[in-house]
């Protein structure tokens, strides 16, 4: 058994795999993090664990859990299942080096578009010969709706809501407008771009807004919200 930890902008997530398949998932803050781990650990007799973190998770936490398990912590050294291309290998985030190695394993000689809908909306791109070159970073949804408030004097902050339609007729209306409407925009829009450029593109969608986007989007994309994690089972798997 494996133990898998993905430490997020916003949220801690921890699971539990079981060869390729996912017997245990759950969401955790960071007080809980050395509690439920070693639970985890007890309960499932884990063997190796992994853990990326690009959110905060002190040092003092992560050498706890290093004394009680094999742990593998993610970094730009690590060894990976794809080529990578990124011109600052040393700031690539460890978040989408397990979305790409999801692809590389999920969808070998294949051209792959990953979008991560999380804190951040990342766009990232494989090609076919296993070569990743990049893609997009912008704000999520969440931080869309915060930085309207935070950045004005006028605007409130709301909850995530699907708009009425394209016209917004109230303050509560347009800001629902401009943001979901701008969001689903940008990613139907770069996904057309990425298929332009690619014949045989697959797509897949993933992130704590996967749910609200994926039935929103135009068709052809696969929606699964633990491609992360399996990408650090892949990973761990390679490292072993
Ligand atoms: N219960 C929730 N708490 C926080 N965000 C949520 C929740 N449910 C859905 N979301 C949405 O998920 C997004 C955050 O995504 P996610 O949980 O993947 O972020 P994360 O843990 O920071 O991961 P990452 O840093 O990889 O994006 C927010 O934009 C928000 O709209
Ligand atoms: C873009 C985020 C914030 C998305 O979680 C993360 O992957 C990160 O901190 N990246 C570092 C910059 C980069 O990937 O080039
Ligand atoms: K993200």
């Amino acid at each position: 058994m494996n133990l898998i930890i993905d430490v997020g902008n916003t949220r801690i997530k921890i699971a539990v795999f079981n060869n390729a398949e996912i017997i245990h998932n759950e969401i955790i803050t960071t007080e809980e993090f050395y509690f439920k781990a070693l639970k985890l650990l007890e309960v499932y007799s884990c063997k190796n664990a992994i853990l990326s973190s690009v959110g905060n998770l002190k040092k003092s936490q992560i050498n706890e859990l290093n004394s009680k398990i094999n742990l593998i912590q993610l970094d730009y050294i690590s060894k990976i299942p794809f080529k990578n291309c990124y011109k600052t290998p040393k700031t690539l985030g460890v978040d989408r080096i397990a979305l790409v190695s999801s692809a590389a394993s999920q969808f070998p000689n294949k051209n792959v578009l990953i979008i991560d809908a999380g804190t951040c909306i990342t766009y990232d791109f494989i090609n076919e010969k296993g070569y990743y070159l990049g893609g997009a970073i912008s704000p999520g949804i969440k931080m869309r709706y915060q930085s309207l408030h935070q950045f004005t004097k006028k605007l409130p902050l709301l909850e995530t809501k699907q708009p009425e339609g394209l016209i917004g007729g109230s303050t509560e209306e347009c800001i629902h407008s401009g943001i979901v409407n701008g969001v689903i925009n940008e990613i139907d829009s770069n996904i057309e771009s990425y298929r332009k450029k690619n014949k045989d593109l697959t797509i897949v969608l993933t992130g704590g807004d996967v749910n609200f986007l994926s039935n929103r989007l135009k068709n052809g994309i696969f929606a699964n919200p633990n491609f992360l994690l399996q990408g650090l089972n892949t990973i761990l798997t390679y490292n072993l």
